[in-house]
């Protein structure tokens, strides 16, 4: 195929998942879309099933000796598009800010590659929901549906929207952080506005406790570490002349250590009881879903780096860690392999209304990872 007409075919197909973003565990359309496109292939070594409302496919290997995986994360965001694009969002109030359209696109395009050129080994294309919460990898790495398949080593790309198309970044250890959610309820006696003294205002005790925890990081975390504490949604109240009986903050820990991510808890355990002292109140604590960090195993990641340094059509770069997060980090804690960053050169960033990564990179991560695969 030419590689305009290639780049057209990826970018209708990314442009055709970016209009039904859905959320963790309700990709339902996605997963059709996904298994249409596998239904459509040659079959001949070809193996598919469904787990939840994600996708296994099993490409049998011509002399197998390993099995090798990669993963695409399927779920949007609830985030109303602002791109202005002719392919924006057709859900409501639900985008593919994070990429995984990207993802899903070129997971689709290897195995149309390798469901007609049959690879020496067996691969195994993992289309995982719920990554952005509240986490798929966990359970489906667990499920008998992936452990029947289970690949000896693992990729998966991220986009990069600061990193110029063309650009493959990792680097070998730790990549992202490990993070927890965090929902926080508070509950007290309401009243009249004009009789503030006969009330406990929930409005006030939350603003005090979001102040109080902007300390966490500055005070209780060593200065040689590196964590986040980021509350990015408050609610309380029901209207402007009633002193509140109930807020709600909801927000996000990241830590590149265990240890820090225990203190952190533990510290903000500790501010909820003086809290629930001194303003009179109950404050209630859910972590929700938990991601341990992504680690690149350290071998791979050099022969990943090797590869990635003398293959022309795209240029490598040893990055950082980052303080995101990514539910691929429990396969890489059962499974060799290596996570990195594909450059797609967006001037708003992941989880931005107007991320819009430029279609471009599709062709080089799909030529990228097609000949990566190949010399695996
Ligand atoms: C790459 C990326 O943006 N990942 C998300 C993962 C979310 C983790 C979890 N739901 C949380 O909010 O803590 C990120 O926000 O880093």
């Amino acid at each position: 195929m030419m590689e305009q007409e290639f780049q057209e075919r990826l970018a209708a197909r990314r442009r055709a998942l970016h209009q039904i973003p859905e959320a963790g565990f309700k990709e339902t359309k996605t997963q059709a879309y996904i298994l249409e496109t596998v239904a459509a292939c040659p079959q001949d070594f070809l193996h598919y099933k469904t787990w939840k409302t994600g996708a296994l496919i099993f490409i049998e290997g011509s002399n197998p000796a390993k099995t090798v995986g990669y993963r695409a994360d399927m779920d949007g965001l609830p985030i109303s598009e602002e791109t202005g694009l002719p392919f924006s969002s057709h859900h409501e109030g639900m985008m593919h800010a994070c990429g995984h359209d990207f993802h899903m696109t070129i997971g689709l395009a290897l195995v149309e590659y390798f469901s007609v050129h049959q690879p020496l080994h067996n691969l195994l294309f993992v289309f995982q929901p719920a990554e952005e919460g509240p986490g798929g990898a966990e359970p489906l790495l667990a499920s008998d549906e992936f452990r029947a398949w289970k690949p000896d080593e693992m990729y998966a790309l991220h986009i990069a929207p600061e990193l110029p198309v063309g650009t493959i970044a990792t680097k070998p250890g730790i990549l992202f952080a490990n993070t927890s959610e965090l929902f926080i309820d508070f509950k007290g006696k309401g009243g009249h506005a004009a009789y503030p003294h006969t009330a406990e205002d929930m409005v006030v005790t939350a603003s005090h406790f979001v102040t109080q925890l902007q300390t966490i990081v500055a005070r209780n975390v060593s200065p040689l570490d590196s964590a986040v504490v980021t509350i990015g949604k408050i609610e309380g109240g029901t209207k402007q002349n009633i002193i509140a009986e109930q807020a709600r903050i909801e927000g996000t820990i990241r830590s590149l250590s265990i240890d820090s991510m225990n203190r952190i808890k533990a510290r903000i355990e500790g501010m909820a009881r003086g809290t629930e002292e001194s303003f009179k109140c109950k404050v209630s604590i859910d972590y929700g879903a938990n991601y341990c960090q992504v680690y690149n195993n350290e071998d791979l990641t050099e022969a990943f780096i090797q590869f990635a340094d003398s293959f022309e059509g795209a240029a490598f770069r040893l990055c950082d860690k980052a303080m995101t997060g990514e539910d691929f980090g429990y396969f890489l804690e059962e499974i060799p392999g290596v996570m990195f960053w594909l450059g797609v050169d967006s001037d708003y960033g992941l989880h931005s209304s107007k991320l819009d990564p430029d279609e471009n990179a599709l062709s080089v991560a799909v030529n990228y990872l097609t000949e990566f695969i190949k010399s695996r």
